[in-house]
């Protein structure tokens, strides 16, 4: 099944899949995590974060799909960090890889069945906004699902209300309480010059975006955009979890012609790796201080 499948055939991938991924998963560790992290483009050295580890390559996993782009290690690994039990995603799968957006998003419902209360995305965007740097930390309030408007979704099927209500409201996707924690305490350890709080578009790659493209998307609203993150929101909060998400700003969108500028894939990477110490920091004191 690809990302284009019609709406007809998307019923796989459901409430049994998740049940018998979740048990598989929960025979082989003793951790019981609470909070789900998930690692965008060069963000995967979060797992250092972890302590007394249990690592799963996605291919290993049933029901998963496998990531084969650079920058997504493709391993799922539980440990424990602030003495809390995470899960955390070192990579992710994206719909451009040719998976449907249920299948990008079916290892948030695993997460769900094996206890997950929160979710932490993370991801590398190109920011549309004029006003932000590259290396900016952005905490999402909102999200433009250009891809999903269009039918393209995980929700998309019949709905199993073992997972969540039919008509899910998505107009407080992100978290207020968890924004508010998140802005506090990029404050307190003095990233505030770098941190803005802002709106995700999501298309689906893998092209970057041309120079219409990115003016669209300015007069629409969005100050980043990127090829992720947005399917997994879908089905967390579908499914009850609240979430918290961050944008690394790892470029420019060009939104001039012939701009010398050309965004490409190296360019998003080192940027992870040059930000990496700080979106650890944040996330590691993060999860330090959410409470279930
Ligand atoms: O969204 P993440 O997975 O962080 O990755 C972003 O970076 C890649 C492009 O460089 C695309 O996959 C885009 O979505
Ligand atoms: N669509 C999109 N995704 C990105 N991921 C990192 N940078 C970009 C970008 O400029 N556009």
């Amino acid at each position: 099944m690809n990302g284009f499948t019609t709406l007809s055939a998307s019923n796989v991938l459901g409430y049994e899949d998740a049940k018998s991924t979740a048990e598989f998963l929960l025979s082989r560790t003793d951790h019981r995590p609470t909070i789900g992290v998930i690692c965008g483009s060069g963000l995967g050295g979060m797992v250092k974060l972890l302590t007394d580890t249990d690592s799963f390559e996605f291919r290993d996993i049933p029901n998963f799909a496998t990531s084969t782009v650079v920058g997504h290690a493709g391993k799922l690994v539980f440990g424990s960090l602030q003495d809390k039990s995470v899960v955390l995603m070192q990579g992710r799968v994206h719909m451009y890889e040719g998976h449907s957006a249920r299948k990008v998003a079916f290892p948030v419902r695993v997460f769900k069945l094996l206890g997950v209360k929160t979710l932490i995305v993370t991801n590398a965007a190109g920011a549309i906004n004029r006003t932000y740097n590259v290396g900016d930390l952005m905490v999402i309030c909102d999200h433009i699902n250009l891809v999903g408007l269009a039918g393209l979704n995980p929700l998309v099927g019949v709905n199993d209300s073992r997972f969540g209500t039919r008509f899910p409201p998505m107009s407080t996707a992100y978290d207020k309480g968890l924004r508010s924690l998140g802005l506090k305490l990029a404050s307190e350890l003095g990233m505030k010059e770098f941190v803005r709080e802002g709106v995700y578009s999501f298309q689906s790659g893998p092209m970057f975006e041309t120079v219409g493209e990115c003016r669209l998307l300015n007069v629409l609203g969005a100050d980043v955009t990127g090829m992720s993150t947005v399917p997994e929101v879908l089905v967390a909060r579908h499914c009850g979890i609240r979430v918290f998400g961050v944008s690394l700003v790892t470029n420019r969108c060009v939104m001039e012609l012939d701009s010398d500028e050309v965004p490409n894939h190296e360019e998003v990477l080192m940027m992870g790796e040059k930000r990496s110490a700080d979106m650890q920091r944040l996330i590691s004191e993060f999860v330090g201080k959410i409470v279930d």
